[in-house]
């Protein structure tokens, strides 16, 4: 494969945003419709700049240069200004740590996530799938966003903590979790850095929100210390029990912190909203909507679904993977260049930042064709051959590739195949729905209605 130091043997179309203002370069245009916006770009080249300020900040829009940046971890490192923020919110953990440390990291967090240790979370996302498609009034409106918050909010506070104080713990994180995600995104998209320090409602609501979800972290820890009973089978006890297989190091009390608080914020909202969005997508297609039920009934006949269904459940993954392509939860993330480096034969200087935005290449027409349609078919295997590699990003790529990947897709299945087993799920005429892209790219508020099947 060629790297992002080698010289490109093809010729890549290079080109500067159109749009720009002086002084504020396109950071308008981001602010007020960064997703149609960046759509855009790809007709302009391979390889576009935007000035968001005076900072130059480079989109790559063809697959090829996105995947050099991804598999170029070292070169391409996350940092910039947003990982600065994140910082006091996420400490030192996968997300926030620069290369070097991330491998080590990664090698201590990644047993938590083997194939074995998924089969046990697994049933907690059983059980509470179960519940949550038990629990609703037929013809009663739902907030659908909600319920699915909800819903993974249980799922990944369970299979973190498996303690008698769950209950407890998964109010908690129902309660902070949405403040602290709705803050730590206005801080991350305030250019000036000033507005965190405002004495403002909102600040203080989301500081006291930080600090209760960091005081219930420290209470599992300490709860996990005490009773000393081993592996519980939770998240928390593989990170206890990892070892490093190349230092024989384990990670400190602070080190387990950071990791868990930052499951639960990448875990959670991403694989909500992605819910929601399938939901939302199967009301307005009879069709899709028709085979999923069609699907549940053959491979489950009534029953509440298991994870050794999860592979028979193939057309409701279909249906969880293109919501992922048009409604890519992380629809936007950045990498810094630790050094001068070449991409796609364009000098890129120190510290240039580069977005990966997995909504421009899931809604780029030269990559999917009709690529505004829901189609899950797409991803029949026969099919699925077809698209380019590295043109379908929902969990990102390279070392630093969603570790939370398979449980994420476990869960939704799951989830998509207890309630569609149980529900329809009716649009309400006339609602509008439009894309939040936040920290992650969610529906807002969706209210539809569960109809017995
Ligand atoms: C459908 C649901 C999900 C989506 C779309 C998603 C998406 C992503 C993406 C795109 C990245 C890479 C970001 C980057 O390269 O900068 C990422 C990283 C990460 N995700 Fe997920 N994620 C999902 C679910 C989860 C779950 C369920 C967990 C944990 C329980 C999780 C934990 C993480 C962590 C810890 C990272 C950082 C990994 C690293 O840097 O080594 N995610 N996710």
């Amino acid at each position: 494969m060629r790297t992002a130091q080698q010289p490109a043997t093809r010729h890549w179309r290079h080109a500067l945003a159109p749009g720009g203002l002086p002084l504020a370069g396109h950071a308008l245009l981001m602010g007020r419709k960064p997703l149609q916006f960046l759509a855009s770009l790809p007709a302009y080249g391979d390889l576009v700049e935007l000035r968001l300020g005076p900072r130059p900040v480079f989109l790559p829009c063809h697959p090829e240069l996105v995947q050099q940046v991804l598999v170029n971890a070292r070169i391409y490192d996350t940092g910039g200004p947003v990982k600065e923020k994140a910082k006091p919110i996420l400490g030192n953990g996968l997300i926030t740590s620069d290369w070097a440390d991330h491998r080590r990291q990664r090698r201590l967090v990644q047993p938590a996530f083997q194939a074995a240790r998924i089969a046990t979370y697994a049933e907690v996302m059983e059980r509470e799938c179960e519940a949550e498609s038990t629990a609703w009034t037929a013809r009663r409106p739902i907030d659908v966003s909600h319920e699915m918050l909800a819903l993974t909010a249980r799922v990944t506070a369970r299979a973190l903590f498996s303690t008698d104080m769950a209950p407890h713990a998964v109010a908690e994180i129902q309660h902070c979790l949405p403040i602290v995600v709705e803050g730590a995104y206005r801080q991350a998209i305030d250019p000036t850095g000033l507005l965190a320090k405002l004495p403002l409602a909102a600040n203080r609501r989301f500081d006291d929100a930080l600090t209760r979800l960091n005081q219930l972290i420290d209470r599992m820890i300490d709860d996990y210390k005490a009773a000393d009973d081993g592996d519980r089978g939770d998240v928390l006890s593989a990170l206890f029990a990892a070892q490093d297989d190349e230092t024989g190091g384990t990670m400190s009390d602070q080190e387990i912190h950071d990791q868990v608080m930052t499951l639960l914020l990448a875990g959670i909202e991403t694989t909500a909203s992605a819910l929601t969005w399938a939901w939302f997508l199967l009301g307005r297609n009879p069709r899709a909507e028709a085979a999923l039920h069609a699907e549940v009934d053959e491979v489950l006949g009534g029953r509440a679904p298991r994870y050794a269904d999860v592979p028979r459940l193939a057309y409701t993954q279909r249906v969880f993977s293109e919501a992922l392509r048009l409604f890519p939860p992380a629809w936007l993330f950045t990498r810094t260049t630790t050094e001068a480096t070449e991409l796609g034969g364009r000098r890129l200087p120190p510290a240039s930042d580069v977005l990966i935005s997995p909504y421009v290449l899931h809604r780029d027409p030269a990559l999917f064709p009709d690529p505004e349609s829901f189609d899950p078919d797409r991803w029949l295997p026969e099919r699925a051959k077809d698209v380019a590699r590295g043109a379908y990003l929902p969990f990102g790529g390279g070392s630093r590739k969603c570790i939370g990947d398979v449980f994420g897709m476990t869960e939704a299945t799951l989830a998509l195949a207890a309630i569609a087993g149980r529900w329809r799920m009716r649009p309400i005429p006339g609602t509008k729905i439009r894309p939040r892209p936040q920290m992650s790219l969610t529906a807002g508020p969706l209210r539809m209605i569960p109809e017995p099947r």
